[in-house]
């Protein structure tokens, strides 16, 4: 009988066989007789900042539950760093390093954002139930969670409740907790909903500044977040996979175009920087 190695303790890694950091193939989610996401494949290589869009009802939220194991799949498989996690739970694929962030916040509102942070780093380390008993751990692990405040930019809300943050805070906010357990793939479902666009614009520089080995998918309807970020780019379309390509392929596409916004009018659907 084997066991899997507990990876609590030692930083994700990438692989080891040159495997993308993601690889989709052939995936699809029924519910009932609506075929929600059909047959999609595509792969997210390491250190990418992939995005997923595509215009309501595409599959975008279905898809990225799908990768983080919220929902199982009716058919295909997810391989992360060239392994088979099809079948794991989220918990065992974060475990794995595939860690996702919330849409709607899971974060202790009554906790500082240190202290969200310092509770997910502990976890990291297994000291969860016990936190305040280790006590020679602790120094440490409160370097180790100042680091991700710092990343973060987050350095002067440290004493803060997560309930005082504002929106665009506390997606920040979330995002160092899920950096705090040292992903390989981190998975951001629509960090920009209900964003201002100065949040918007905050948090794209975020997102640019994130450590380059952590590879980044993100499920977003922003499309100026998604073009400011974004080295790739999948586009869905009722369920299915239409495009994956760079910015510049896909803003090029009348495929796109048309899936977004059908007969209208497309010449402001992707704005080039500069007036418009
Ligand atoms: N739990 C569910 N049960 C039944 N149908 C669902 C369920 N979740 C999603 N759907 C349907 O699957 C399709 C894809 O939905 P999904 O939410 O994945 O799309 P989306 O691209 O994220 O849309 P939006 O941009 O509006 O959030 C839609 O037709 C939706 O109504």
């Amino acid at each position: 009988m084997t066991s899997r190695p507990d990876t609590r303790d030692t930083p994700h890694t990438q692989g080891s066989s040159g495997a993308p950091a993601l690889r989709l193939h052939g995936l699809g989610k029924d519910f009932g007789s609506l075929s929600a996401v059909k047959d999609v494949s595509f792969d997210v290589a390491p250190g990418a900042r992939h995005a997923v869009i595509g215009p309501n009802g595409a599959g975008k939220s279905t898809l990225f539950a799908l990768v983080a194991g919220a929902l199982p799949a009716t058919a295909g498989t997810v391989m992360l760093h060239g392994d088979d996690v099809t079948k794991l739970s989220e918990h065992a694929r974060a475990r794995r390093g595939l860690v996702r962030t919330f849409q709607h916040s899971s974060l202790f509102l009554s906790a500082t954002a240190r202290e969200n942070i310092l509770i997910a780093v502990q976890r990291r380390h297994g000291v969860q139930g016990q936190p305040w008993r280790a006590v020679t751990r602790r120094r440490a692990l409160l370097a180790e969670a100042d680091e991700v405040l710092e990343q973060l930019m987050l350095q002067d809300r440290s004493g803060a409740t997560a309930g005082s943050l504002s929106h665009g805070e506390r997606r920040q906010l979330e995002v160092a907790v899920a950096l705090a357990t040292r992903p390989s793939v981190l998975l951001l479902d629509e960090p920009a909903a209900g964003m201002s666009p100065a949040d918007t614009m905050a948090f794209q520089e975020l997102v640019l500044g994130l450590p380059a080995e952590v590879t980044v998918l993100l499920v977003e309807h922003d499309l100026d977040l998604v073009f400011g970020v974004a080295d790739r780019v999948t586009v869905l379309h009722l369920g299915e996979h239409l495009l994956t390509g760079d910015p510049d392929e896909v803003r090029a596409s009348d495929a796109v175009q048309h899936a977004y916004l059908g007969a209208e009018d497309t010449s402001e659907l992707f704005l080039e920087d500069g007036p418009g």
